[in-house]
């Protein structure tokens, strides 16, 4: 039942248009809301490994670690749960705003969402709160996946993630150089530099414009056709603008998105809005972006060289998103998630047989030779860049651009809660999970590696080049999602009922 097909030539239209300056340089300034979430992603494992910082909210971790002698088991020096909460407690708030989040996006639109957003982070930052740039990851992606030309949405939509990885990339080297601060205080420093990516946003929001549907969204009919014109760069901009208005008519009849999203007939979108997050999760990224320096610091490395490495496996995290970037729209959604999806695989089985091969069970590896660390950080990297250029953007691309217009907002709002909600787990777990699995720890994600492949390999369909307004092509196409659509007869009838409850 592989299901890959692409929608055959001439099944799909062809809008007229040019990849013009108007929309690379919105998409850009859309993007950078994802700097918001990158720090917030990057920062807190650095801080979690610093000394002054564990001596002075977590003294019993702190404790443990100093009179950890290197012939005690690694695995568990830094399990604790209330140590964990630190880092996991982020996404736990950022779930509950989710759904708050969504509403504003759908009344306000995209654009007031981000300045919203960035506007309470900047505030949050100095005062160390962090939930709120939930508002970006809900609007972020579906803006520019809605705003950009079709052949280019997802080069154009993985930007975001571009800009995710270089905040994750900032993080970490303001992590590297505030831990040599002398006094102790460069913990403060981490925390409080997140007001600078809130204030990027904030800023850069006002020359944004809004997209062509969300103005629509609005009754902006004209606004939304001079919009159009200028970004796409042509006037004839018709086909394009009647399909719109005709999906936002669509979606004006919807009244509540929250219980349309579980009617049948949109049951393949909803368990890819629910699986992708959960898969992309599941991969165990995370692990290594939120405790790098932990794991690094645990295999027995230096505390400059823990934060070190995890300014060199943010570098490739960032420049493998960009290879994403240039084959996304190319090669297509599926060959990157499989190929990503293998090479993640085989370096987890290569990292298992190396943390077996010199911590064992006991987890006390003794000495540990150069070519070791070496080792260990080169296959972190390969396994990096799988996750950069697979199931890191695809796990935004692919859920903004299945949905109809009626059900986007709810439906990202779900991605995006069951995204912080599996991150959330994650973090929580992280160091206990080491603690009683061992190197048994990489097997289990190897395991979600497999399971995650095959089922992209059974049922995504091909999305690439597809208008995001025609993409119920590709599932009445699909072997297995087809029998949820409904037939023409079944949409005459429910326009009709519709149209007489008005
Ligand atoms: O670049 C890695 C980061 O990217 C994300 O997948 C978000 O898209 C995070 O969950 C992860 O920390």
């Amino acid at each position: 039942m592989a299901g890959g097909g692409m929608p055959s030539a001439g099944s799909v239209k062809n809008y007229p248009g040019n990849f013009t300056s108007k929309v690379l340089s919105t998409c850009i300034i859309a993007a950078t809301g994802g700097l918001i979430f990158g720090y917030d992603l990057g920062i807190s494992g650095g801080v979690t490994s610093m000394d002054p910082f564990l001596e002075k909210f977590f003294p019993e971790v702190y404790k443990k670690e100093i009179s950890t002698k290197p012939s005690d088991d690694q695995y568990c020096k830094f399990d604790s749960q209330v140590l964990t909460l630190f880092t996991s407690s982020l996404y736990l708030a950022a779930l509950f705003s989710a759904t708050v989040a969504a509403k504003i996006t759908r009344a306000c639109g995209r654009k007031m969402t981000m300045m919203f957003g960035g506007l309470l982070f900047a505030g949050g930052a100095v005062l160390n709160g962090f939930a709120e740039n939930i508002a970006m990851l809900i609007s972020v992606p579906i803006y520019l996946s809605e705003i950009a030309p079709f052949k280019y949405r997802g080069a154009m939509n993985i930007m975001f993630q571009m800009s995710i990885t270089i905040g994750i990339f900032v993080a970490n080297l303001l992590n590297y150089f505030s831990a040599k601060i002398k006094a102790g205080w460069g913990w403060r420093l981490s925390l409080g530099g997140a007001v600078v990516p809130g204030l990027i946003i904030f800023f850069s929001s006002f020359f944004l414009s809004d997209t062509p549907n969300s103005l629509l969204e609005r009754d902006k009919f004209d606004e939304a056709r001079v919009l159009l014109k200028e970004i796409r760069g042509v006037d004839n901009v018709d086909e394009e603008f009647n399909d719109l208005c005709a999906a936002s008519e669509a979606s004006k009849l919807v009244k509540s998105p929250w219980r349309d999203i579980s009617k049948r007939k949109y049951r393949p979108q909803l368990s890819f809005a629910v699986l992708i997050p959960f898969c992309q999760q599941f991969t165990g990224m995370n692990v290594f972006v939120f405790y790098a320096p932990v794991l690094f610091k645990s295999m027995g490395f230096g505390n400059n060289a823990s934060l070190m490495s995890s300014v060199i496996t943010s570098i490739i995290n960032a420049l493998a998103t960009v290879v994403s970037i240039i084959c996304v729209d190319k090669f297509g959604r599926r060959t990157l998630f499989l190929e990503g999806g293998l090479q993640m695989l085989l370096c987890q089985i290569v990292m298992t047989g190396l943390i077996a091969y010199k911590f064992g069970t006991s987890g006390n590896p003794g000495e540990l030779p150069m070519w070791f660390s070496i080792l260990v950080v080169a296959f972190m990297c390969i396994y990096i860049a799988a996750y950069a250029w697979s199931w890191g953007p695809l796990g935004w691309l692919v859920p903004s651009e299945i949905f109809p217009l009626e059900v986007r907002s709810a439906a990202q709002c779900i991605t995006v809660s069951v995204n912080m909600f599996c991150t959330f787990v994650l973090a929580q777990i992280f160091t206990a999970m080491l603690c009683q699995l061992k190197f048994g720890f990489f097997i289990f994600f190897a395991c979600c590696v497999v399971a995650m492949s095959i089922f992209i390999y059974m049922f995504l369909p091909e999305t690439k080049g597809v208008p995001i307004e025609e993409m119920t092509i590709v599932w009445k196409k699909h072997p297995y999602w087809r029998k949820f659509l409904p037939t023409d007869e079944d949409q005459d009838c429910e326009m009709a009922k519709k149209g007489r409850s008005l």
